[in-house]
């Protein structure tokens, strides 16, 4: 495992980093990283003893000593340790041992002299100064873990762990509107995934990890691995962990948000993420009012694959791209409820694909027919992508000189676009000409003239 290894050393690396900037609690958090890639190397406990000791966290120094004395007996610099953390913890008796063996260890008159003379201002018996709680060394982590869920000053969201099979989900903190910025961020870890083999993207994940700060990459490796136990990548956390966070940012290049990726998908979202190529953010923008205490969602699948298809087949898609199987409240509906949802997606599946095919002199039922579909996903409590029906209906009234009409579903389109991915972006600029003068579309004026101001949603 030379991968699964150089992770482990790189977490030792940014470790140090972290402990001479005296940021000792990331340090900690990196060498538990590391030892659990590489159980077996002495160096990461001994490392994290000597975090945990500048943490006063005397237990935890204690059991790291010792594990590191399991794999390497003898180590002189864990024996010292242990003495240190020891004496904190009151077990003299053991500490004065320690100092002991440290003292023939160290085979150096002056280092002895000087061991002895500390050991002199300790007394020989034990006290009773034991801890309040007895640490659990298998919960290394838990205190990185919650600094990494508080909720960053003004956002409107906190992230927390959450009692469904989800882990951990993005809630509400403040009440959102439909079109407010919930989240922008710049992604951390970014990888060209164009013609990337699976060993190239490997390679590419781990170079761009060298350059993250001790904090990121802590934080990076926090993040929920939903390859863990598959065939995927065998051991290869971190290649696991980008294929469960990233997200497409651009055609050919995909990345992380670290605290993006905490928000859960839903098959229909409360909010939509973007990337900004122009600012490099990601952006997450609210598709509906969300209340105090609401989880907040996006969608991992894009529109059709989403709004038009029936749980079985956006279970398999999410299955076999992400490996969970979705719980969110559309998948959980009961069974009655299930049918009715999935007949209505299917039918507006079927009514997209027969939106285009209209001839020119059924205008009118083309129309409808969009109404129809945009009545049946606010039915379905689908609040996004409407505009890929109403950016047709501006089309097609344009091309009957219907230029009011072509307004009316052009701003439609427009106001979609800025609340779902903001005022500054491509998808808003890309439609804000036709919106502004329907007469700018391709075929406008080219039909035969119709009105059509019957026809709104
Ligand atoms: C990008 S992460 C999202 C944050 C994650 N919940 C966490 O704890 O960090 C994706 C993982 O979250 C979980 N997840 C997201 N949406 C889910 C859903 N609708 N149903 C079940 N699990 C979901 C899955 O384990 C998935 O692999």
């Amino acid at each position: 495992m030379p991968s699964g290894f150089d992770l482990a050393v790189l977490c030792k690396e940014k470790g140090n980093t972290a402990f001479k900037n005296e940021d000792y609690q990331t340090a900690r958090s990196l060498y538990t990283h590391a030892l659990s890639i590489d159980p077996v190397n002495e160096i990461y406990p001994l490392n994290r003893a000597m975090a945990n000791l500048k943490l006063e966290r005397w237990s935890e120094a204690e059991i790291d000593c010792t594990a590191t004395l399991k794999i390497s007996p003898g180590h002189l610099k864990a024996i010292f340790r242990r003495v240190v953390a020891r004496r904190e913890l009151g077990k003299y008796k053991q500490a004065n041992e320690d100092l002991d063996l440290f003292i023939n260890g160290a085979g150096d008159r002056l280092l002895a002299a000087q061991a002895r003379e500390s050991l002199s201002k300790y007394p020989v018996e034990d006290i009773d100064i034991s801890p309040l709680t007895t640490p659990d060394p298998t919960d290394h982590l838990a205190d990185e873990f919650r600094v990494i869920h508080l909720a960053e000053e003004g956002t409107p969201f906190a992230i927390r762990e959450s009692n469904t099979q989800r882990g951990c989900c993005a809630f509400a903190t403040k009440k959102i509107r439909r079109g407010d910025l919930i989240l922008s961020e710049k992604p951390v870890v970014i990888v060209t995934t164009e013609t990337s083999t699976v060993k190239l993207k490997e390679l590419a994940i781990q170079s761009e990890l060298r350059g993250l700060s001790p904090t990121h990459l802590n934080s990076f490796l926090h993040l929920s691995n939903g390859h863990a136990d598959c065939s995927c990548f065998p051991g290869q956390r971190a290649t696991g962990i980008f294929a469960t966070n990233s997200f497409a940012l651009t055609d050919d290049q995909s990345g992380i948000g670290l605290t993006g990726c905490r928000f859960n998908h839903s098959c229909s979202p409360n909010a939509r993420f973007s990337f900004n190529p122009t600012t490099g953010h990601f952006r997450i923008f609210a598709l509906s009012d969300i209340l105090v205490g609401e989880e907040i969602c996006v969608a991992y699948l894009s529109s059709r694959m989403l709004y038009g298809q029936t749980r079985q087949h956006r279970q398999g898609l999410l299955h076999s791209r992400y490996h969970f199987t979705c719980s969110c409240s559309v998948c959980s509906l009961p069974n009655a409820e299930m049918t009715l949802s999935d007949s209505r997606r299917v039918k507006v599946n079927k009514l997209w694909e027969k939106v285009p095919m209209f001839p020119p002199n059924q205008t009118i039922q083309r129309l409808n027919t969009i109404v129809q579909s945009i009545n049946l996903l606010k039915e379905e409590g689908y609040a996004a992508d409407y505009d890929d029906f109403t950016n047709d209906a501006a089309i097609i009234c344009a091309y009957h000189s219907d230029y009011e009409s072509s307004k009316y579903w052009a701003k439609l389109t427009y106001e979609t676009r800025v609340a779902e991915f903001g005022k500054d972006s491509p998808r808003a600029a890309e439609v804000r000409g036709t919106y502004l003068n329907p007469k700018s579309f391709s075929m406008a004026g080219t039909g035969r003239v119709q009105r059509f101001s019957h026809i709104r949603l």
